[in-house]
């Protein structure tokens, strides 16, 4: 292995198919990755083949096996040093029998036996008692599952660099150009990198930035490969699109059978929490009413049980301009199209009539509502653009804002391979990930 004036950064490769896996990672060699990790997605779908290949590609190198062992701990050390890993790394919450046994194999096979500190109650003790244990490395790890909840690592790895004084600290979870200088100053000896290289259009930059902002102490910044948090919403739903958010919701959350009412030629795209309004056939009082109850950036979602008589049209939308509501959204009828359309507010209806009802005051503002086959709650964040409008409980957003991020951060990554002359069967290997049943 290596000696490094900064710490070495590894590249996590966390990928289902290994001939991707190997060309994402000679990118990122290229622009001064040291350390290679067979990631546990790839180790699970490739086995210790997976490790083998990038001993032999890269020869030079350190390379990682990510085991997250639990159990039998000495066979899966074995296993991962005799297929060519010289680090491998297990679960810090398992037993201390297996630490114990996973320790003794890393010695009898020369590699160094690392533990990932996820899920552990108390990690920064846990850390301590491994150190005692034997291990090499200590990796203070926000798993993928975590880093969605906006969590990072760095303040943990400050905590344990100071209580562990022998065994070399990793970092790993959400790091990148910005926050892996963060992470080395708090303590890091291994700075580990997944998403930001595997999901990168060029792997060799994204690196040569992180080892930059390393060797100068600079941070520098991205507007990818971030995590956003419950202030920073709408920054993120602008960024994707709904089906980026139907994917992160497994296709849940989507409202059926509306038409919208808007000027296909211009770019349409809406987010903004709801104001709900439920209301009885072409009753049109409350509705309008709630035009009052909104804030700018609102989106209105009217429950009209789905009438044919319209509860809707141009004058109301007309006053939602003035108070900035960015869409309006109607389980019933609309009226005044071409008004609609000049106005330049996007109103998605069950259906168009001229005939409107009359306002008769049934119904409430901001209760629970059923809208398009989707419940709303007020607040609930509504996200609109030429595929359709998807409904994001207000409990969920921040974790389904950052995991549609990672929906359209991996397909800007197979688009880049694709735009290298490949087609999308062959980058996903599609027949190989075929249901099974
Ligand atoms: O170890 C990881 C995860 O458990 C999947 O195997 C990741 O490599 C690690 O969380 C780093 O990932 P990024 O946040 O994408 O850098």
């Amino acid at each position: 292995m290596e000696n490094y004036d900064i710490p070495p950064v590894q590249v996590a490769l966390d990928l289902l198919d290994l001939p991707r896996a190997i060309e994402i990672a000679k990118e990122a060699v290229l622009g001064g990755v040291t350390w290679i990790e067979a990631g546990t997605p790839l180790i699970k779908s490739e086995g210790m083949n997976a490790i083998r290949k990038l001993r032999e590609n890269f020869p030079n190198l350190t390379i990682v096996a990510d085991m997250k062992t639990m159990d039998a701990g000495s066979t899966e050390v074995e296993m991962a040093a005799k297929a060519g890993a010289d680090v491998i790394l297990i679960l810090g919450v398992g037993p201390d029998s297996m630490i114990k046994e996973a320790v003794l194999a890393g010695k009898k096979y020369g590699v160094l036996v690392g533990t990932d500190l996820i899920a552990t109650y108390d990690p920064v003790e846990r850390a301590y008692e491994l150190e005692k244990l034997g291990v090499d490395i200590i990796n203070i790890h926000v798993g993928l599952d975590q880093q969605v909840l906006n969590i990072d690592p760095v303040e943990l790895v400050k905590k344990v660099s100071e209580r562990c004084k022998h065994a070399k600290i990793a970092a790993a979870g959400g790091l990148n150009s910005e926050t892996a200088v963060k992470a080395y100053e708090a303590g890091a000896d291994i700075i580990i990198v997944g998403g930001p290289l595997y999901k990168s259009e060029s792997p060799e930059k994204t690196a040569r930035d992180i080892i930059t902002s390393l060797k100068t102490g600079k941070p520098i910044s991205t507007s990818k490969f971030k995590k956003f948090n419950e202030k920073e919403l709408l920054d993120a739903f602008k960024i994707v699109s709904t089906s980026n958010i139907s994917d992160a919701m497994h296709r849940t959350g989507e409202m059926r059978g509306l038409k919208p009412v808007v000027d296909f030629k211009k770019p349409l795209k809406f987010a903004g929490p709801a104001v709900t309004v439920r209301t009885y056939a072409g009753d049109w009082s409350k509705p309008v009413s709630a035009i009052d109850v909104c804030s700018a950036g609102d989106v209105l979602v009217i429950d009209n049980c789905g009438s044919e008589i319209s509860c809707w049209g141009g004058l109301a939308t007309l006053s939602c301009k003035t108070k900035g509501i960015v869409a309006v959204i109607v389980d019933g009828a609309v009226r005044d199209v071409e008004e609609i359309l000049k106005i330049g507010i996007p109103v998605f209806s069950k259906s168009i009539t001229p005939t409107a009802g009359e306002p008769k005051g049934f119904g409430e503002i901001n209760s629970a509502i059923l809208c398009a086959g989707r419940t709303v709650e007020p607040g609930d964040w509504i996200i609109g653009d030429e595929n359709g409008i998807i409904v994001v409980p207000k409990k969920d957003a921040m974790e389904i804002a950052n995991r549609a991020i990672d929906v359209k951060e991996r397909e800007d990554r197979v688009k880049e391979e694709i735009n290298r002359g490949n087609t999308l069967g062959k980058v996903i290997r599609l027949k190989d990930w075929e249901l099974k049943k």
